[in-house]
């Protein structure tokens, strides 16, 4: 690990990709794998979660805001912890665009996670005509209140946040190092203007286009401590590649 940074964290976001053989060869690219300076998970689609062995460390893509009960095709976070999750992405840009999810629903939902005692993932991110106008902070700062309002600065302590600037998804359109550290240093600076002891210990990860050839100058800004993968966690080699590059 850097010295005065967090551990580090890699996280694969397969969305509604991968099959069983995916599965298989994940979990024996990583049966080898020395990674004992980094975490990693691998979030899969939920119908794929019971397929994997208990050393695979894995998170859901989503949770429902509700307990239990008539909400069909929902998957509750009990649910999810019950078949070996320890991470919940929430509010991805695509679940905020396809399901219309609010920034209030989304801080439903990490409320609900923190309880069941996961971790929540919770990820923000402004689209190109946001950074086009100049009003990234902005944009983050109204994603972040509603958290905030919500589940209190102490809660915190227990959010992986994640920076994932909508136009660097899946566009092979990567945020420059400077561009990431930009963001991850204000919103860590979001977080010390409410408590600076929390603030120096989030884990705040980036995603957008990383892969195995620009990862580690991603990983070694002051504030990145880590980064939510789409399409390169699809390949096992590449992203054992990016993990790593993590693993210092
Ligand atoms: O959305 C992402 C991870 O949640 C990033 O996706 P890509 O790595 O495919 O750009």
């Amino acid at each position: 690990m850097q010295a005065n940074k967090r551990r580090s964290l890699v996280v694969g976001n397969w969305k509604m990709n991968g099959d069983r053989s995916l599965v298989e060869k994940i979990q024996s690219q990583f049966s080898q794998a020395s990674l004992a300076n980094m975490d990693w998970a691998i979030c899969p689609p939920a119908a794929y979660l019971g397929l994997f062995d208990s050393k695979t460390p894995l998170g859901a893509q989503n949770v429902s805001q509700f307990d239990s009960g008539a909400h069909t095709g929902e998957l509750s976070v009990s649910i999810v912890k019950d078949l070996g999750c320890q991470y919940v992405i929430v509010g991805h840009s695509e679940r905020r665009e396809d399901n219309f999810e609010s920034d209030e629903v989304v801080a439903l939902k990490v409320e609900k996670i923190l309880a069941a005692g996961l971790t929540p993932i919770l990820c923000v991110g402004e689209p190109e005509s946001v950074r086009d106008a100049g009003t990234v902070f902005e944009y983050l700062t109204k994603q972040l209140d509603a958290v905030v309002t919500l589940v209190g600065i102490s809660a915190f302590a227990n959010i992986v946040l994640a920076y994932e600037p909508i136009w660097a998804i899946g566009t092979g359109k990567t945020a420059s190092p400077a561009q990431a550290q930009d963001v991850h240093g204000f919103i860590r600076g979001y977080l010390a203007n409410l408590d600076s002891n929390i603030a120096a210990g989030t884990t705040i990860l980036y995603g957008g286009s990383v892969k195995g050839s620009n990862a580690k100058e991603l990983f070694s800004q002051a504030d990145v401590d880590g980064g939510l993968i789409g399409g390169a966690s699809l390949n096992p080699e590449d992203f054992l590649s990016i993990c790593l590059a993590a693993n210092l």
